[in-house]
């Protein structure tokens, strides 16, 4: 793998060289196994602990298709989708590969008794498959995670409808967290050059998730002025969510849990903050059976407090058990709630007279489409939207890192070293680098 490194760090490698490098019959990756899936059973949630499940060590490089390219991994960051897998919650991701299996002769290849996790990248091209023309070895880029196969026409409007949508290195196999990752070249965008390996591999999945639930018209068709209550503010979503209501004139309301993620909202220009541990609201009561509305009204009064007597326009919902009932609640009248996700549970309760008597809409999102996804990242390569790496950790430590995000001790994004040797590398344009160097750095040190 050195001679990859070498040729990446070169600097002024062709890309012919970089086509003829010979590559690897295995490479370093992290793993969950097929024969572990049940190693958590009886434990509650939080005490499975991904140090346990997370394996790092050799596998053999997949043959490759055609339309698909390898990718050596500079950098990659930790999704919460890797923590489901190392918990192996809500479902084993072996049921995803062994599907995806069945489709073809050449997705066969992911049906393995290991899987390489991971949805983020960013790194260098090595080589492409057969049809691939606009991407060449030698290219540095990102990867976003959407793998479809564009087949039928139900996702030609809309890649995300596509019967055979699947999240890269979540639903297939050889994802990012590892030396070498194997992508769909539609995945493949232009690294943003004034960020280093490890910041430009943090937004990806988070990013583009972010702006198709609140900014598209796919999602919460966010306008200026809108009020935006943001869940979990600072957090790997949140803290996109939040960039995105600021550039876009809305009003965010960020919730956080503590003083520090308070102060990485303010540095992001969000004014109305809410600390959800002095609130203490108590959403469900103690049997954990009924809604306490008269918590949600607490919050809604919370709100009003804040933004001079107006409700929510739009709710950015990921939380969901825990908060679904308040969030449809303090919406205000036609107002809507969008949501990606149940972190604290799938099976929501809302008071649904709320909903239908103010004509309020939920809104379901996922991910991103192709365009929504590479829109997402112009805006990191304009410096018009920042990554929000707080820690890196390297390839070794990914089991440390995947625990600090299930205890929700991080802040914004976790990142990964995979082939890069070291934090700070990879940066060619300075100049915008400088001038968005204070936003860039905003959840460091926190
Ligand atoms: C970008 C990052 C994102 C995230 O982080 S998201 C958070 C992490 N992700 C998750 O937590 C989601 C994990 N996935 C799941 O829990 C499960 O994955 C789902 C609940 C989403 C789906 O369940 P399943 O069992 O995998 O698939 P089915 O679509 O329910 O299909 C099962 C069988 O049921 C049939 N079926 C589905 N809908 C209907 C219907 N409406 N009427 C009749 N049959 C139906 C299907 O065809 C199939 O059948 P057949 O097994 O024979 O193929
Ligand atoms: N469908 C999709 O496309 C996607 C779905 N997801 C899913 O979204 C969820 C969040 O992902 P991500 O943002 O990366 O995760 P993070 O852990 O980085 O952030 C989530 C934030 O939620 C807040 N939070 C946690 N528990 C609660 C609670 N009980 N009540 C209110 N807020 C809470 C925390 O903030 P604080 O403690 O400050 O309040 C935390 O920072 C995960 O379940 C993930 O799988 C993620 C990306 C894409």
């Amino acid at each position: 793998m050195q001679h990859i490194l070498d040729a990446i760090q070169a600097g002024d490698t062709s890309a012919e060289d970089f086509a003829n490098l010979e590559l690897p019959e295995s490479y370093r990756a992290v793993t969950v196994h097929k024969d572990e899936v049940d190693m958590f059973e009886g434990i509650p949630s939080k005490e499975k602990d991904p140090r346990k499940s997370l394996h790092v060590e050799d596998v053999a490089l997949p043959e490759l298709g055609p339309g698909e390219a390898y990718v050596a991994v500079m950098a990659s960051a930790i999704n919460y989708n890797t923590v489901w897998t190392s918990i192996f919650e809500p479902v084993s991701t072996f049921g995803f590969l062994e599907r995806y299996g069945r489709l073809s002769e050449l997705t066969k290849r992911h049906d393995l008794p290991y899987h390489v996790v991971g949805s983020d990248l960013s790194g260098v091209v090595l080589k492409t498959g057969p049809g691939v023309t606009k991407w060449n070895a030698g290219d540095r880029v990102v990867a976003h995670c959407l793998s479809v196969e564009m087949e039928s026409a139900d996702g030609h409007n809309d890649s995300m409808l596509d019967p055979e949508q699947r999240i890269w290195g979540f639903e297939t196999n050889f994802g990012g967290l590892a030396e070498i990752a194997l992508v769909k070249s539609n995945q493949l965008m232009p690294k943003p050059e004034h960020l280093t390996w490890e910041e430009a591999a943090s937004p990806g999945l988070v990013n583009s998730t972010a702006y198709r639930q609140l900014v598209s018209k796919n999602g919460g068709d966010m306008k200026q002025g809108d009020n935006v209550l943001i869940w979990g503010a600072s957090g790997g979503l949140g803290g996109f969510a939040t960039q995105y209501a600021l550039n876009g004139g809305a009003n965010p309301i960020c919730v956080v849990s503590n003083e520090e993620k308070a102060e990485i909202c303010r540095k992001m220009g969000a004014e109305l903050i809410i600390n959800r541990s002095d609130e203490k609201w108590q959403f469900w009561n103690e049997e954990g059976t009924q809604q306490n509305p008269k918590e949600w009204l607490r919050l809604g009064k919370k709100i009003r407090e804040l933004t001079g007597g107006e409700d929510i326009d739009i709710v950015f919902e990921h939380p969901g058990r825990e908060t679904f009932g308040a969030s449809v609640f303090v919406t205000r009248k036609g107002g809507t709630i969008t949501t990606c996700a149940s972190t604290t549970g799938y099976m929501h309760e809302y008071d649904n007279r709320y909903l239908w008597m103010n004509l309020k809409r939920i809104v379901s999102s996922h991910f991103a489409n192709y365009r929504e996804s590479w829109e997402a990242n112009r805006l990191i390569a304009q410096g018009k939207i920042h990554p929000t790496l707080s820690r890196t950790y390297t390839l070794d430590q990914v089991g440390q890192a995947a625990l600090d995000v299930h205890h929700n001790k991080h802040q914004g994004k976790v990142g990964v070293l995979a082939l890069s040797p070291s934090e700070g590398l990879g940066v060619l344009n300075t100049e915008l680098r400088e001038k968005h160097i204070d936003k860039i750095n905003a959840f460091r040190g926190v």
